[in-house]
C-alpha cells in the first residue's frame, strides 16, 4: 500500500493497480492508497467506484479515484475484496471535485468524499440479497447452495456483508447466482429505513393453464378463483395491497394460491417519494414582462454558448426572478442537459417546492435536511440514475450527481446559509464556478442584494450583470420609515415599541390585516450602546464593535479580531450620560412585551426554539396565512420569499442587533436583512409600510436601506472595505484554536501564529492578525481562539497555510483540544 497523490488517471486501459481513498478518519492517511485489481472484477470497477479494501487488520470502505500502471512495493500491495455497487457512487467528475474540495477548503480528501454523497449512503450503504428465481435443482442439506438459500429464506434482514463475513466462502456462489438472476442484489442503507421494497402480486399463466387452475381449485373457495381470475386480467403483477383492498382477499386466500405456484409474489425496490401523496396541479410558464425576458434571453443564451459563464441576476424583491429561473431551466432542460437549483434551506417551504413540481412534475428532485435518510438516498438515486434532470434543494444540492449540467442557479446568493459550517467549509458559489468549468455550464447568483464580492465582480467585468429594477406588476416598493429610538426614550417611553409601531400595530390590527415583527437577532454577542445618544463601542484599529464579557466580576470589552480590551465604561465617552447598556433581546422577551402592550393579540412566534419540529416551520406559516394570528414574530428565518397578501405592516424591532456584530460584513447583512424584510410588505394590491427602530438611525446601512439603494450601499461599502482590506480585497481564512484549558487554547494559537509570520510575514499580500479570543469565545465549555489571516489570492499562500495547519493538528491533540480552519470565511466566529 503505497501513496501516490499525483494526477488520477481516469481510464483504466488494463492497469493492475486502483487508486484508492479509504474511509478512515485521519488526517495521517489523507492520500490515495494502491490495491491490486483482481481479474474477476477488472469489468466492474471504474473512477468513483466504491469497494472494500484491506485496511491493516480491518475492512473498510473507499472510492477509486485513479488507475495506475505500477506501484513502488507490489509484493505488498494487497487486492481489492469487492465492488459495492454496480453503478459508481461517484463520476469522475465529481471525483475530481473532491480533489479540488479538498486543496481549496484544506479538508481530508476522505471528508471531501463524503460530502458529495447522500447521508444514506454515508450511513453505511449495504447491500441485500433476495431470490428472484429459484433454482429448479434440488440441492442436499449441507452443501453450500442449500444452506444459502435456507439462510435467504429464514433471515432475509441479513445483508451480503453479514452472510459473507459468516460464511466467505458463499462468495463465488452468490456471484454467480447473482449474474444468473437467481439473486437479486438490492442496494440500501442500514441504520434507519432500509431499501424500501413493496410486495407485488402476478401470475404467468396462459389462458389454458388458467382453466386448469379454476378447475383444480375447490368450488368452495371462491375467493381464491376471483383472486386468480383478477390477476390474470390485469396481466401486469400488481400491488398486494392494491389487490386485497380491490379484491377483499387476504394472505389466507393468497397462500394456497402461492404454494401451487399459480401465483407470484414478489418484492420489488421502490424509491420514497416525499411528495408522492401530493397532486401537483401543472403550471404554464407566464409571459415574461420585457425586463424578464431580457434576464431570460442573457442566461438562455449563456446556456447555449457552451462556455462556462457566471451572471449576476440582481433583480429587487418581487420582480419575478423565479419565474425567470423556471423558464430558464426549462429551456436548460429541452437541450438535454440538466439543472440545479440552490435556495436557502429556510426559503425552501412547500410553497416554493410546490412552484417546480407544478412546472416540471416527476422531473424535479428535492433534497432539503427535513427529509429522512432514506427519502434523501433515493432522491440523491433517482438524480444518478438519469431519472430526474432538475433538483431543487440546499447547499449541499450543489453536488448533485448529473451526467451534464447546463445551469446552476443559487438564488438569494448573498445568504449565510451558503458556506457549509464543517468540514469541508465549502461555499456553494464557490463550488458552483468550478462544476460550471468541468460542465461548460452556466452559473446565475440571483438577489436583490448581491454579496459585496459578487457585485464587485460585475463591476470587474468577471462575470456578467443583469438588472430587474422593478417589481412585476410595477408596484412600488414599500415605504420605510426609520424611528430614532433615542427620542422615544428622552419623550419617556422606556418600552421596545415606538409610539409609532405601537399605533401601526393598533391600526392593522382594528382592519383585520397583518403585521410581520422581525428581530435580526444572531444571539451570541453583545455589543454596548448608549441609549442616550446611540454611542457604541468600537475598537480604534479595526472599527469593529467591541463585545462585552464578564468574567471574575470584571466587565470587559473586547475586540474580537485584534484582541484588544478595555474596561467596560461606566459613563458614555460621548454624552457623558449614564445610560450605557450591553445589548441583546430574544424574541421570547417580545413576545411577553407584545401580550402586555396588546392583550387582545394573537401572535405566532418562529425562531429556533418554535420550528424545531419537523414540519413545524409550515405549519406555522401556514396557519399565519390563514388567518389565525395577526402578528408573525421572527429571526431572520422568516425575512426570505414569504408572500403573504394581507401582511401591511413590517416592524423591525431593532435595527442595531445584526449592526453590531463583530463582524466586517456586519453593514452588509444588515442592509441585506433590512432590504429583504421591507421586501414583504406591499406585494399585493394592499399597499406597504415598513418601520425600522434604530438607536443609530444615520447609519449608511440603515439609510440606504430605507431608499432600498443597492447600488448606493454598494459603492459606500466597497471603499470601506477597501481601506481596511477586507474582502472583495482580501480574502480571510481563520483558524480556531479549540481547547477546555483556556491558556492550552491561547498557547496554540499563539504557536500558530508564529508559524504564520515566520513563513508569511514580510509580504505585502498577506496581513496576520494577532491573536485574539474568538467572537465565541467559549462554547460548550471549551475555550477559543482565533488567528485569522488575509491575503490577496489563494494559490500562492495556500502552501505555507496547509502546513502549519498540518504542522499544529498533532499538537492540537496532544494538548487535548483541536485546531480547525475555514478557508474564504465568511464570518469569523
Ligand atoms: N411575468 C409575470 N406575469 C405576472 N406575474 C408574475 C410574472 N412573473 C412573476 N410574477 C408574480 O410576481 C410575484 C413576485 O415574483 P417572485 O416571488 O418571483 O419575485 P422575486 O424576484 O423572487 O422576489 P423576492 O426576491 O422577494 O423573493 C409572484 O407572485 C409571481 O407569481
Ligand atoms: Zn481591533
Ligand atoms: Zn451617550
Amino acid at each position: 500500500m503505497n501513496a501516490h497523490d499525483n494526477a488520477a488517471v481516469t481510464e483504466r486501459n488494463g492497469a493492475r493497480y486502483a487508486e484508492v481513498i479509504v474511509e478512515v478518519k485521519s488526517a495521517s492517511v489523507d492520500r490515495p492508497f494502491h490495491y491490486e485489481i483482481p481479474s474477476l472484477l477488472a469489468e466492474r470497477v471504474h473512477v468513483g467506484t466504491r469497494v472494500l479494501v484491506p485496511f491493516g487488520p480491518r475492512r473498510v470502505e473507499g472510492y477509486i479515484v485513479g488507475f495506475s500502471a505500477t506501484t513502488e512495493v507490489p509484493e505488498k500491495t494487497k487486492p481489492l475484496l469487492e465492488v459495492l455497487d454496480d453503478d459508481p457512487p461517484l463520476t469522475p467528475d465529481l471525483v475530481e471535485l473532491a480533489r479540488w474540495l479538498s486543496e481549496r477548503y484544506l479538508c481530508t480528501k476522505a471528508a471531501a468524499v463524503q460530502a458529495l454523497l447522500p447521508s444514506g449512503m454515508r450511513a453505511k450503504a449495504t447491500t441485500f440479497l433476495r431470490i428472484q428465481n429459484a433454482p429448479d435443482s434440488v440441492y442436499l442439506p449441507g452443501s453450500w447452495e442449500y444452506d444459502l438459500l435456507q439462510e435467504l429464506y429464514q433471515s432475509p434482514n441479513k445483508t451480503k456483508e453479514q452472510l459473507l463475513s459468516e460464511h466467505p466462502e458463499w462468495r463465488p456462489l452468490i456471484r454467480t447466482w447473482v449474474e444468473e438472476g437467481v439473486l437479486q442484489e438490492l442496494h440500501g442503507v442500514k441504520h434507519g429505513i432500509q431499501i424500501k421494497t413493496m410486495t407485488y402480486l402476478s401470475t404467468g399463466l396462459t389462458e389454458s393453464e388458467l382453466q386448469g387452475a379454476l378447475d383444480e381449485i375447490s368450488n368452495r373457495a371462491k375467493k381464491q378463483k376471483e383472486l386468480l381470475t383478477y390477476l390474470y386480467e390485469a396481466g401486469d403483477a400488481l400491488l398486494m395491497k392494491d389487490v386485497f383492498a380491490e379484491t377483499g382477499a387476504s394472505s389466507a386466500t393468497l397462500k394456497p394460491l402461492l404454494e401451487k405456484g399459480f401465483v407470484v409474489k414478489e418484492d420489488r425496490e421502490v424509491h420514497r417519494d416525499p411528495y408522492a401523496s401530493k397532486h401537483f396541479e401543472p403550471s404554464q410558464p407566464l409571459p415574461l414582462t420585457p425586463m424578464q425576458d431580457n434576464a431570460y434571453q442573457t442566461i438562455k443564451n449563456a446556456v447555449d454558448s457552451d462556455a462556462p459563464q457566471t451572471i449576476l441576476l440582481q433583480g429587487v424583491t418581487g420582480s419575478g426572478k423565479t419565474e425567470v429561473y423556471l423558464q430558464s431551466i426549462a429551456a436548460c432542460v429541452a437541450q438535454g442537459r440538466q439543472a440545479i437549483m440552490l435556495v436557502p434551506e429556510i426559503s425552501l417551504t412547500p410553497q416554493m417546492v410546490e412552484q417546480f413540481k407544478k412546472r416540471f412534475g416527476d422531473e424535479v428532485a428535492v433534497l432539503h435536511s427535513r427529509l429522512s435518510t432514506g427519502e434523501k438516498y433515493d432522491e440523491w438515486r433517482r438524480i444518478r440514475h438519469g431519472e430526474v434532470n432538475i433538483v431543487v434543494g440546499a447547499r449541499s444540492a450543489i453536488f448533485a450527481p448529473f451526467r451534464s449540467i447546463g445551469l446552476m442557479i443559487i438564488d438569494e446568493e448573498h445568504e449565510n446559509s451558503y458556506k457549509q459550517d464543517d468540514h469541508p467549509k465549502y461555499l456553494a458559489r464557490e463550488v458552483a464556478m468550478y462544476r460550471a468549468r468541468q460542465h461548460k455550464a452556466t452559473v446565475v447568483l440571483g438577489s436583490a442584494t448581491p454579496a459585496l464580492e459578487t457585485r464587485w465582480w460585475a463591476h470587474q467585468g468577471i462575470i456578467q450583470r443583469v438588472e430587474m429594477p422593478e417589481r412585476v406588476r410595477g408596484q412600488k416598493l414599500p415605504k420605510v420609515r426609520v424611528l430614532d429610538m433615542r427620542n422615544e426614550l428622552q419623550s419617556g417611553n422606556r418600552s421596545m415599541f415606538s409610539n409609532a409601531l405601537k399605533t401601526g400595530i393598533e391600526e392593522r390590527m382594528e382592519r383585520g390585516e397583518q403585521i410581520i415583527l422581525f428581530l435580526n437577532r444572531r444571539g451570541f454577542a453583545t455589543f454596548v450602546l448608549c441609549r442616550s445618544c446611540g454611542f457604541v463601542a468600537r475598537c480604534q484599529d479595526c472599527e469593529i464593535p467591541l463585545t462585552y464579557h464578564k468574567a471574575r466580576g470584571l466587565e470587559q470589552l473586547r475586540c474580537h479580531y485584534c484582541g484588544y480590551a478595555e474596561r467596560m465604561p461606566e459613563t458614555c465617552p460621548d454624552c457623558q450620560g449614564d445610560h450605557v447598556r450591553h445589548f441583546g433581546t430574544g424574541t421570547q422577551r417580545v413576545e411577553e412585551e407584545l401580550y402586555k402592550v396588546f392583550p387582545d393579540a394573537k401572535v405566532i412566534r418562529m425562531d429556533v426554539d418554535t420550528t424545531s419540529g419537523k414540519d413545524a416551520h409550515a405549519t406555522l406559516l401556514q396557519r399565519f396565512r390563514q388567518g389565525e394570528a395577526q402578528i408573525l414574530l421572527g429571526t431572520q428565518m422568516i425575512a426570505k420569499g414569504l408572500d403573504f397578501p394581507n401582511v401591511t405592516l413590517v416592524g423591525v424591532i431593532s435595527a442595531e442587533t445584526s449592526l453590531y456584530l463583530p463582524d466586517f460584513r456586519a453593514a452588509e447583512r444588515t442592509f441585506q436583512l433590512l432590504t429583504q424584510v421591507a421586501g414583504r410588505a406591499g406585494r399585493h394590491e394592499l399597499p406597504g409600510e415598513v418601520i425600522v427602530q434604530s438607536y443609530n438611525p444615520q447609519h449608511y446601512a440603515i439609510q440606504f436601506a430605507k431608499d432600498q439603494e443597492y447600488e448606493k450601499f454598494f459603492e459606500h461599502e466597497v471603499r470601506h472595505r477597501y481601506s481596511l482590506n477586507n474582502p472583495p480585497f482580501f480574502e480571510l481564512t481563520a483558524f480556531t484554536s479549540v481547547n477546555e484549558d483556556e491558556m492550552k487554547a491561547l498557547h496554540l494559537a499563539r504557536h500558530l501564529e508564529d508559524l504564520l509570520r515566520r513563513s508569511l510575514g514580510g509580504r505585502d499580500d498577506v496581513i496576520i492578525l494577532g491573536t485574539s479570543p474568538a467572537p465565541l469565545a467559549r462554547l460548550q465549555g471549551k475555550y477559543r481562539f482565533n488567528v485569522v489571516l488575509k491575503y490577496k489570492k489563494f494559490k500562492p499562500v495556500s502552501k505555507p497555510i496547509r502546513e502549519a495547519y498540518q504542522a499544529l493538528q498533532g499538537e492540537a491533540q496532544k494538548l487535548g483540544g483541536y485546531l480547525t480552519i475555514d478557508v474564504n470565511a465568511q464570518m469569523i466566529l
